[in-house]
């Protein structure tokens, strides 16, 4: 006999079974419900196991935070130093991206071209190149017409890394999402921003070629095909004075945005060309979601604790932040990463949020966060390199940061001074007193990184070493 819960209870009403039910379709009902209790039981009992085995090997867990193109997926890449196998694999994939990479940065500069071509050629009148003082001529106009044959190798490149993954091939999987949505993003892009004859139809033709998770560079497929030919024009259009100087008078600094490859034209563009590991630290792939990478530390200090780690990747554009959240309740560390150097950008999501603002605002949210009262916080004041380029350059910090004043506009006081700034509000919004622990990094700098990453790992190992005196 069925027991009924009392029908005044609306889940219990939700759940009875149908008034009129057959005693085969019971049959059924009951026989499902028990496989479905028996499935629910057995993934409960999974949890159970992770969890204890979680806790009986004091697995650290790192979260890195910060706004997006902070640095955080190029300060995990140093996990594969732990794993080289996995790392030459990896580096493979990379090909398809930096490739992808440099042909970004060559429609960066192309429209700028064409843009100042379409004003030149404009009748008198709508003709506003005196802005650029930039002759150009029709060798200018051919080359961008040559050129136009780079959205053939971008959209296959897209269509090729995009494709989908192998069984067991997680890597390439995790590429293929993000730059799915990389893809979805670059077509609303174009709408807005592409110039007309970048659309003109492919040129010509090339069977598909093998997807570029191989393990060897030494195969030619359609794009890198396309890149190679178009590898002197490339060349041609990058080292153009003219270009040069239109591009130095629209304050377009293509050399500080990611993914910067056009100084290593011809070694990127080879047909063979296969990524070094400093290539895939400087390549630029934007993180979608959450990902976990688990590896292997020694910690010699307290061998017993955290041998295994885990590092928290998260996608830093706004729209991801919602999904840190849920790992703040078991995180051991952080390292927060503020990109000083964009101090004079916006964010790509929201062109009316200054980026160092931006970082600002992350810092103080996260500093003031009551879950994380209880966690050390170390801050990484990265893309060094760039800030001093662009102070150096002449771009003065106090045009963008009033109370920067008359201080030298170098990259010393500059970051002594935001540090300065950073650490008063960890002062500020810390509800405990804690230790203010602040790098001055080049994450895509092996050598300088990997010195700061074993400090950060001294750091972590005392803290533990603390925690389990205490408990
Ligand atoms: N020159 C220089 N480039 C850097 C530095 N740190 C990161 N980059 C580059 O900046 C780009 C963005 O870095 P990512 O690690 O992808 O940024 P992210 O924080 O993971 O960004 P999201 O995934 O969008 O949240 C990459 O092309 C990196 O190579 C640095 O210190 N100096
Ligand atoms: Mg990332």
């Amino acid at each position: 006999m069925l027991s009924r819960a009392p029908l005044s209870d609306p889940f219990a009403r939700l759940l009875a079974p149908p008034a009129n039910e057959t005693p085969a379709e019971r049959q059924m009902r009951e026989e499902m419900e028990r496989a479905a209790k028996l499935r629910s039981d057995a993934i409960d009992e999974e949890l159970k196991k992770e969890r204890n085995a979680l806790k009986s090997k004091r697995v650290m867990k790192l979260l890195l935070l910060g706004q997006s193109e902070s640095g955080k997926s190029t300060t995990l890449q140093f996990q594969l130093a732990y794993t080289p196998q996995a790392f030459k694999a990896e580096r493979a994939t990379w090909r398809g991206v930096i490739q992808l990479n440099v042909v970004r940065s060559i429609r960066l500069i192309l429209d700028t071209v064409v843009d100042a071509l379409d004003r030149q050629n404009a009748p008198s009148g709508d003709d506003d190149s005196s802005i650029d003082h930039v002759q150009l001529t029709e060798e200018h106009d051919r080359l961008c017409r040559r050129l136009t044959r780079l959205r053939d190798a971008e959209a296959r490149l897209m269509a090729q890394i995009s494709a989908p993954a192998e069984e067991g091939d997680g890597f390439a999987q995790r590429i293929a999402d993000k730059i799915s949505q990389d893809a979805a993003q670059a077509r609303v892009d174009k709408e807005l921003a592409v110039r007309a004859n970048w659309k003109q139809p492919f040129q010509r033709h090339h069977p598909p070629g093998p997807r570029s998770s191989v393990d060897a560079g030494d195969y030619v497929d359609a794009p890198t095909d396309i890149i190679n030919e178009l590898r002197q024009d490339m060349a041609t259009l990058w080292t153009d004075p003219d270009v040069r100087e239109l591009l130095r008078r629209q304050k377009i600094r293509v050399e500080e945005t990611s993914g910067f490859f056009l100084n290593d034209l011809e070694r990127v563009t080879a047909r063979n060309y296969f990524p070094t590991s400093d290539d895939v630290l400087r390549a630029r792939l934007k993180t979608e979601g959450v990902s976990e990478y688990v590896f292997q530390m020694e910690m010699p200090q307290a061998r017993e604790h955290a041998a295994e780690w885990r590092i928290i990747d998260v996608g830093g554009a706004r729209s991801q932040r919602a999904a840190w959240m849920p790992f703040f309740d078991d995180a051991s560390a952080i390292i927060f990463l503020a990109p000083i150097s964009a101090f004079d950008q916006v964010l790509a999501e929201d062109r009316s949020v200054n980026r160092l603002e931006d970082s600002v605002t992350l810092w103080k949210q996260i500093c003031g966060n009551k879950l994380l009262q209880r966690l050390e916080l170390i801050l990484f004041l990265n893309k060094m390199d760039i800030l001093d380029s662009k102070l150096q350059s002449g771009v003065r910090l106090a045009k963008y940061v009033r109370s920067f004043g008359e201080r030298p506009n170098d990259v010393e006081n500059a970051a002594k001074y935001l540090r300065s700034k950073f650490h008063a509000i960890h002062r500020e919004y810390s509800s405990r007193p804690r230790k203010f622990y602040c790098f001055a990094t080049s994450v895509t700098d092996v050598v300088q990184t990997s010195g700061i990453l074993a400090a950060v790992r001294d750091i972590i190992t005392r803290q533990i070493l603390v925690q389990s005196r205490l408990l």
